[in-house]
């Protein structure tokens, strides 16, 4: 068990970006361990590339070679079915991920506790099972597996549309960007009325040690998937 003192964390992240989901899946697993009020903050990684003036790292062809290799082998230390799809360059750059993050932030609004398992189907069918992830069928069918009723899928694909969730991505987005991210994972973790940004899920064993947590690994044993 953790401190007794709560820890406020948030995790901005997109469903395009694959290290967002170890981050996602280590921060779900730690939560009780590390007494956190994990606040999963969906956001959009394409406008944070363009308000920071980044680059997608998968831009660079040798960046692009080493991610494969480098998403493999963590995904079997962390026992996250990580696979990239046939056709990254296309799934990242061309389809990107603007619908899935206001699926998901609609999701947010009606049933927020769906919020991490409507987030972690959308991995699944993009980093795993290189599934689409921009149709509206698409949608209904990670609805599904994540068990949202069909009255709140659906009413979530007709509010997607909406200035109010629109609105929400933007402003998430606009938050992170104002705190300084260039990208994703994005965590700010509140403490003594400081925020400490990290970028990245490589950052843990830092987190931890400012948290006055210990980081113990990638604990699959903890894993909610
Ligand atoms: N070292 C970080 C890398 C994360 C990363 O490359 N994230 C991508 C999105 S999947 C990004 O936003 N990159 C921006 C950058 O590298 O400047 C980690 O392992 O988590």
């Amino acid at each position: 068990m953790g401190s007794p003192v709560k820890k406020t964390v948030e995790l901005f992240y997109d469903v395009i970006s694959p290290y967002s989901w170890l981050a996602f899946e280590v921060l779900t697993r730690y939560k009780t361990k590390w007494n956190m009020d994990l606040h999963l903050k969906p956001f959009f990684l394409g406008g944070i590339m363009q308000g920071a003036g980044n680059r997608p790292p998968g831009l660079v062809p040798n960046k692009m070679a080493y991610m494969d290799k480098d998403l493999k082998r963590l995904g079997e230390y962390f026992r996250v079915p990580l696979k990239a799809p046939s056709d990254p360059a296309d799934v990242m750059f061309n389809k990107g991920s603007l619908a899935a993050m206001r699926y998901v932030l609609s999701v947010d609004s009606l049933q927020k506790e769906k919020t991490e398992p409507i987030s972690r189907e959308f991995w699944m069918r993009v980093w795993s099972r290189d599934e689409d992830i921009t149709k509206p069928e698409s949608f209904l069918q990670a609805a599904a597996k994540a068990q949202l009723s069909d009255d709140v899928a659906k009413t979530a694909l007709e509010k997607m549309t909406t200035d109010e969730i629109k609105n929400k991505l933007k402003a998430n987005t606009q938050e992170a960007l104002d705190m300084g991210t260039f990208g994703a994972p994005t965590i700010i973790l509140h403490k003594d009325g400081e925020k400490h940004l990290f970028f990245g899920w490589d950052r843990f064993e830092l987190m931890a040690h400012i948290m006055g947590e210990k980081w113990e690994g990638p604990l699959p044993e903890l894993s909610k998937m």
